[in-house]
């Protein structure tokens, strides 16, 4: 049997707040890539932006990771990683990529050295991995990777996972809005990681990348997802739902609708918040327009 190359998705927005379409992407990225036969995806990151960024209605980042993490309780495979939101400023998209291939190459007890064996035993591998995060102290001499290379079991490859950039179709298109990201940050994000894009209603991805010159170069990484059963929640419409009294259960988890109750998080002030301001990314090009805070 050929060996699947393990791969770790990594999703980056603002999760205000963390709906179960979210959580989906997740699911329909992974499906997609397994089915490939070449991917054994191994875990899912979300990494919410920093409170920096400067996006209308963007409620502080530590509401926005407790209420990823209540969500993601659920889940044997996909966790919050709380770094970008933690940074002094907003950080490229880029950057967040670079620092967690960094983390992978460099010790962090959850990937160095994968034990193949144990991969193909997904539900073991997930369990491990779960007890690995939550006491990663306690267990930093005991995973597999420390194991004696005597042990029959232990087929120490060390092969290190790709790590990709998990999207929806907007997100995709906003490449192409002035000033918003630098070419050299898209050719390094689809040339050296990869992108996984699911779709969205509205968007159409493969023309898009049709009629870009440097995304049809890397055509090779980049997986167009569609998602078999359409599904349109935006968190935007949570908010505004929310700030009207509207029901939101089924949409998102009942764990952060009372989260959201009990913090009172979206109101009438709370989306006025960052209004009329530029964008991080767009301050820093030096422009005038605001095409994300209209
Ligand atoms: N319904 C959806 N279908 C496909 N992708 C989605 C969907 N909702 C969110 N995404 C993707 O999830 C990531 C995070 O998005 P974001 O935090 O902006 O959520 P959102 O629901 O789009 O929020 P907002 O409405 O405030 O823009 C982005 O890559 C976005 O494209
Ligand atoms: N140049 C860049 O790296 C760049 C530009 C715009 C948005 N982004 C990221 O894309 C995501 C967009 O999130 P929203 O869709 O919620 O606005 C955020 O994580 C943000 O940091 C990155
Ligand atoms: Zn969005």
């Amino acid at each position: 049997m050929m060996s699947r190359t393990p791969l770790i998705l990594l999703a980056c927005g603002s999760f205000n707040p963390i709906t179960n379409m979210h959580m989906r992407l997740f699911e329909l990225a992974r499906d997609h890539l397994q089915k490939t036969g070449r991917y054994q995806v191994i875990e899912g990151i979300m990494s919410p932006v920093n409170d920096d960024y400067r996006k209308k209605g963007l409620v502080s980042a530590r509401h926005r990771i407790a209420m990823a993490k209540l969500a993601l309780e659920t889940s044997d495979w996909i966790r919050v990683d709380p770094w970008e939101s933690e940074q002094e400023t907003w950080t490229e998209t880029v950057k967040v990529l670079r620092g967690a291939a960094t983390n992978l190459r460099s010790g962090d007890p959850t990937y160095k050295g994968f034990d193949l064996a144990q991969l193909q035993l997904k539900h073991h591998y997930n369990e491990s991995l779960r007890l690995l995060q939550s006491k990663k102290e306690l267990m930093k001499n005991k995973w597999p990777i420390e194991r004696s290379t005597e042990d029959p079991l232990s087929y120490q490859h060390s092969v290190l996972p790709e790590l990709k950039l998990l999207c929806g179709a907007d997100f995709l298109q906003t490449f192409k809005t002035p000033n918003l990201w630098k070419e050299e940050h898209i050719k390094e994000i689809v040339e050296k990681f990869g992108l996984v894009c699911i779709s969205r209603a509205g968007s159409d991805p493969a023309q898009y990348i049709s009629e870009s010159d440097l995304l049809t170069q890397f055509q090779h990484n980049i997986f167009l997802v569609k998602e078999w059963i359409q599904n349109e929640i935006s968190a935007t419409q949570i908010r505004y739902a929310l700030c009207r009294g509207l029901s939101v259960k089924y949409l998102i988890p009942d764990s952060v609708i009372s989260y959201i109750a009990h913090h009172n998080i979206y109101t009438e002030e709370s989306e006025r918040k960052n209004e009329g301001d530029l964008l991080q990314p767009l301050k820093l090009h030096n422009t005038t327009v605001n095409p994300l805070n209209d």
